[in-house]
């Protein structure tokens, strides 16, 4: 078992929080405050309930799960012995550098530093800091979701990356390795083909409903793609394409007008209560 630090206690950081825990791991969560740490664990806790009232968790199991999750204060002053760190913070390379720059002061000299990024440069993020970075890719929900992205930086050594891939099973998910490169594996192929729907849409070729039908049951996929892009959030639709595009310069990147144009009226899908959809 390891002791792991968790910062960012959000979507993303409550998921994976709960995925160590569950694997009978040390859970510290940490937040820009300790109340947001806490309120994060306790959303993770009512998550646990409505599983055990359902019947779907026993009792016990949810109980050693809480009993290995603990809020940890805002300056991060509980972490000096954690094994790993994952962050799942802000998608921006700054606030990710100086998080990790900061735990240098804090952290033992074998701590792995893991991002959660979506997106961005392992290397980058790496920039400046001492300790070993590396890409820890998890996909939402992380506490069900079975694969992992580990991602190298340009200076990652083979020792971090085996010792990500040994925790990533130790919780029961199965590790991939990727090269950094735009987008990694998943996103580079599955946020154009919801682009590409957009495109299909836009053009009137067919109706939202029956683009996802098409795409269900001509192409065995669980979700159409644009009821998968109301889920993921236009918006994040939208932030990966700009992504690949800006960073390959390639056209067959490019988003369609009429994401963009959705996400500029607030229409980003399942969170807002609009997307392709409505939503109540
Ligand atoms: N949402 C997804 O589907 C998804 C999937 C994979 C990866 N990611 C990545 O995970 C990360 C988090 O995404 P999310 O959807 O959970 O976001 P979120 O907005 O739900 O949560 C982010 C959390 O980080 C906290 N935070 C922000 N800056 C911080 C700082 N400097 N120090 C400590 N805490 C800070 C916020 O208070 C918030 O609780 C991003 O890098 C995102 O790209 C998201």
């Amino acid at each position: 078992m390891s002791k792991i630090g968790v910062i960012g206690a959000g979507t993303m950081g409550q998921g994976i929080a709960q995925a160590f825990a569950a694997a009978g791991n040390q859970v510290t969560v940490c937040d820009i405050k300790i109340e947001w740490a806490q309120n994060g664990i306790n959303k993770i806790g009512a998550k646990l309930d409505k599983l055990v009232s359902r019947g779907k968790i026993a009792e016990d199991a949810a109980n050693s799960i809480k009993a290995n999750l603990t809020a940890g204060e805002s300056d991060y002053s509980g972490l000096a012995d954690v094994d790993f760190v994952v962050e799942a913070v802000l998608e921006q390379v700054k606030v990710k550098q100086d998080l990790f720059k900061t735990l240098d002061g804090i952290c033992k000299d074998s701590t792995i530093f893991c991002s959660n990024t979506s997106s961005l440069s392992i290397t980058e993020i790496a920039n400046g800091v001492k300790h070993e970075v590396i890409g820890m890719h998890f996909f939402n929900p992380a506490d069900r979701m079975k694969l992992i992205e580990v991602i190298r930086g340009g200076a990652t050594k083979d020792e971090t990356v085996q010792a990500v891939k040994e925790l990533s099973e130790q919780i029961g998910k199965t590790p991939v390795e990727v090269n950094e490169a735009p987008g990694f594996v998943v996103n580079r192929i599955l946020v154009p083909m919801i682009n590409e729907g957009v495109f299909v849409l836009q053009e009137g070729v067919a109706s939202a409903k029956d683009i996802d039908t098409a795409m269900k049951l001509g192409a065995n996929h669980p979700m159409g793609p644009l009821e998968l892009g109301d889920l993921i959030g236009l918006d994040i639709v939208l932030d990966v394409m700009d992504v690949l595009y800006n960073e390959t310069g390639d056209s067959k990147y490019r988003a369609c007008t009429l994401l963009r144009k959705m996400v500029r009226a607030g229409k980003l899908g399942r969170k807002t209560g609009e997307g392709f959809y409505k939503y109540n």
